[in-house]
């Protein structure tokens, strides 16, 4: 069945000025909030990416979480959790990046993904691709092979797809 990208758009709430003046914010909780738009979601990135041979998921701390999650659970992959600085307790690879509201460090446990497999990346939102590109550089140190970027939203005026190195990437909602 054919996502109904008019009805997820009208669950993503514009916040003007969060969290720092001039950013509008995409609040997707009135869409977590309803299940059957939700469950689309979750199953449209699912089938995007049916075909490739996904090994592991990987998700990104807070958001990336919420849609990663389910989509691991959906394709039959394993679900990989990138982290900010200072959560995880194993061993772990570290990427300094920027985000459209400053700069963050996100973390990987070092033996998380084997070396030749192929991972997914999900997450809520692509704006710069600060975050994308900090865990594709995260997951090829670990030797992975990263096959696809999907998220619910993106924000293309950012230029986030351009950071991606030609990693096929599908977003379901986009902001031109
Ligand atoms: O393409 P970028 O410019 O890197 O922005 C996208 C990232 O920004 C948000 O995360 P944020 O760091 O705000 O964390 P949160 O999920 O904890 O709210 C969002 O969930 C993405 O991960
Ligand atoms: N404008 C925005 N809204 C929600 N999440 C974001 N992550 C980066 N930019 C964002």
């Amino acid at each position: 069945m054919a996502l109904e990208t008019d009805a997820v758009s009208a669950l993503i709430r514009d916040v003007v000025d969060f969290p720092q003046t001039g950013v509008v914010f995409k609040d997707i909780t009135p869409l977590l909030a309803d299940e059957r738009a939700f469950g689309a979601c979750v199953e449209a990135l699912a089938d995007s990416f049916d075909g490739a041979a996904v090994d592991k998921v990987v998700g990104i701390e807070a958001r990336g979480f919420i849609v990663a999650a389910p989509v691991a659970l959906r394709m039959g992959a394993g679900f990989v959790p990138v982290r900010k600085a200072g959560k995880l307790p194993w061993r772990v690879e570290r990427e300094t990046y920027a985000l459209e509201y400053g700069t963050d460090v996100l973390e990987i446990h070092a033996d998380a993904i084997a070396p030749g497999e192929r991972v997914l990346v999900i997450d809520d939102v692509l704006a710069t691709g600060g975050t994308a590109s900090a865990v594709t550089r995260l997951a090829g140190r670990l030797g992975s092979e990263v096959v696809g970027f999907g998220c619910i939203i993106e924000l293309g005026f950012l230029g986030g797809r351009s950071r991606l190195d030609g990693v096929p990437a599908v977003s379901l909602v986009s902001y031109p």
